[in-house]
């Protein structure tokens, strides 16, 4: 894999908007991006959407921001920093979708206007705690997934979203076809959750290409933010130059390292580590002029 090059001391690096929660155990949300964004030489700018009470056991409840404060965050860094790229995460409730929908639209972030964003449709954390309000998924589907370049459900938001069990190749299709027509640019369809499978596939869709992506199966239950990390890691590539194709190949590959690289926290479920890269001999290889 090619990694993403760190820019030299003291240059300025690209930078990334992610729009999510945050989560107090470090595992997921706006850290897990922050840290991935990082380590593909990316300066992470954030709009908070959410504050959760969470730790690797599972969310006990959540504060959501106000909806205007979450769009003038995204106007705050937008207009005065610049980014190459954003995503959203946990954003919680109809009203904070519709604020965050307008301001994309405001400043140009989406498939309609010329920054590239990846929509994570988070509906539940991986413990099965609500993220987002059950009265807010007619917005995910009608009004978020029409601004997405691309949109990353795992199979539980592809089940809540689209009503698809998605239970192998042939469902999988039918549910990046659905979500394509729902007015995403690409649809990303995740596999991680096939938990019986010994590969773990994704499979992207256009309208015109499928393709699939496929690595081993990482045997851990450390796999808390994998979604984020994999979503952070498409934005960071898109910002870095990439084709969404490509920035899918390194994202997969990202995911997959970090998922090898997953420790060990607290008494549930410890997170994926994009830490590797720190001990890469090739890092300065990577730096950009
Ligand atoms: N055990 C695993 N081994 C290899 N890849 C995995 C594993 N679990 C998840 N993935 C990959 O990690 C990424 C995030 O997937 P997923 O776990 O479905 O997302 P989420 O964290 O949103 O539930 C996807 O690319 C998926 O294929
Ligand atoms: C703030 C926040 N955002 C996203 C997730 C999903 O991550 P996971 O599926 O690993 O629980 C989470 N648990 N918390």
């Amino acid at each position: 894999m090619e990694l993403l090059p760190l820019p030299r001391t003291g240059r300025t690096p690209v930078r990334v908007l992610t729009i999510a929660g945050t989560d107090s155990g470090g595992g997921a949300g706006i850290q897990a991006d922050s840290r991935t964004m990082a380590l593909c030489g990316v300066h992470a700018v954030v709009a908070v959407a959410a504050v959760t009470v969470q730790n690797t056991v599972g969310v006990s409840r959540f504060h959501e921001i106000p909806p205007d404060v979450v769009a003038d965050q995204v106007r705050a860094v937008v207009g005065d920093i610049g980014i190459g790229a954003a995503k959203t995460g946990m954003l919680a409730s109809t009203a904070i979708i519709d604020a965050v929908a307008d301001v994309c639209g405001e400043v140009g972030l989406g498939r309609a206007g010329s920054i590239p964003l990846v929509v994570d449709p988070v509906c539940a954390s991986m413990h099965g705690d609500s993220l987002l309000r059950p009265d807010a998924l007619d917005a995910v589907r009608h009004t978020l997934i029409p601004l997405a370049t691309v949109v990353t459900p795992n199979l539980d938001e592809v089940r809540l979203i689209t009503g698809i069990d998605v239970i192998d190749d042939t469902t999988a299709r039918r549910a990046a076809e659905l979500l394509h027509h729902l007015g995403a640019q690409w649809a990303l369809v995740k596999g991680g959750h096939l938990r019986g499978a010994a590969t773990s596939t994704d499979l992207l869709y256009d309208g015109d290409r499928m393709i699939s992506y496929t690595r081993p199966r990482v045997a851990t239950g450390n796999d808390h933010g994998a979604g984020d990390t994999l979503a952070a890691a498409i934005a960071s590539a898109l910002a870095h130059g990439r084709s969404v194709p490509e920035a899918v190949e390194f994202a997969k590959e990202w995911v997959s390292r970090c998922l090898a690289a997953a420790y060990d926290l607290g008494a549930g479920h410890g997170p994926v580590s994009p830490f590797w890269r720190l001990s890469r001999p090739d890092n300065r290889a990577g730096c950009s002029e």
